[in-house]
């Protein structure tokens, strides 16, 4: 079994979709506070990134958000699903989702390893790379990276743009869930929506600033009213 399970990702709530960064959110002992806060905030998925901590400690801080998306449901009887960055033994560990990006491992083989009970998000950032993915039908969800160019993350494809994003959107035929990921605030929003996309995907809007809740409902908020108009 290497393909993603039809219908498995239309149980998640795919609007606001936040990345956690370690360094913004002023190390991995904040981490789960900005998790429990997004998730209050109104983040439907939460994805666990930390590019440089050894597996022990990126082990424990995948732990602690998981604590720290219970305390959210505890609180506000939401929780998020969770996903894990790049680390597919963390996720078998943990049974969390993962998201991997073109050049973090074979989908399918990460598909064996979770089976179709889990989520598998792949990144895409032009027509050939969703070509392949068609072929081999892994993922369940599909980052479209970036949209625009981000100080955040500097070792991406070219930006896709609101036009690049909206041509793979339609290419998808909605096999798999889309995101837009990369330079997302709450100032565009209502441009991605746009593109077709079931949600978007930030960083730095949610984990740089100081009310990482109410940053998030913001973000939500314009989500809804703009799909509302669009
Ligand atoms: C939802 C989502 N989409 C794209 C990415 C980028 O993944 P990748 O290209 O593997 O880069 P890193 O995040 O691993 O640096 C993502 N993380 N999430
Ligand atoms: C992880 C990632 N993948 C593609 S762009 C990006 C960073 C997005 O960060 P921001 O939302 O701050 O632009
Ligand atoms: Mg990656």
């Amino acid at each position: 079994m290497t393909t993603a399970k039809p219908g498995l990702a239309d149980s998640v709530d795919w609007r606001l979709y936040f990345v956690t960064d370690t360094p913004l959110a002023g190390g991995p002992e904040r981490v789960p506070w900005f998790v429990e806060q997004a998730v209050i905030g109104g983040a439907g998925v939460v994805q666990i990134r930390d590019k440089t901590l050894p597996h022990d400690d990126f082990l424990a801080l995948t732990k602690a958000c998981v604590t720290a998306n219970q305390r959210a449901y505890e609180r506000c009887g939401r929780q998020a699903a969770l996903v894990v960055n790049d680390r597919l033994e963390v996720a078998e560990e943990l049974g969390l989702n993962v998201h991997m990006g073109q050049s973090d491992g074979d989908i399918r083989e990460a598909r064996r390893r979770l089976g179709d009970g889990l989520l598998i998000g792949l990144s895409i950032s032009n027509q050939t790379e969703l070509d392949a993915e068609f072929a081999a039908q892994s993922a369940d969800v599909l980052g479209l990276s970036p949209i625009w160019d981000t100080p955040t993350k500097t070792d991406t494809e070219a930006a896709l743009g609101l036009d690049g994003a909206a041509t793979l959107v339609q290419q998808t035929n909605r096999r798999a869930k889309t995101v837009a990921i990369g330079g997302i605030s709450h100032g565009n929003v209502r441009s991605v929506i746009g593109t077709g996309v079931d949600g978007i995907c930030v960083v730095s809007a949610i984990a740089a600033r100081p009310d990482p809740q109410q940053a998030a409902a913001e973000l939500l908020k314009a989500w809804d009213d703009s799909s509302a108009s669009v």
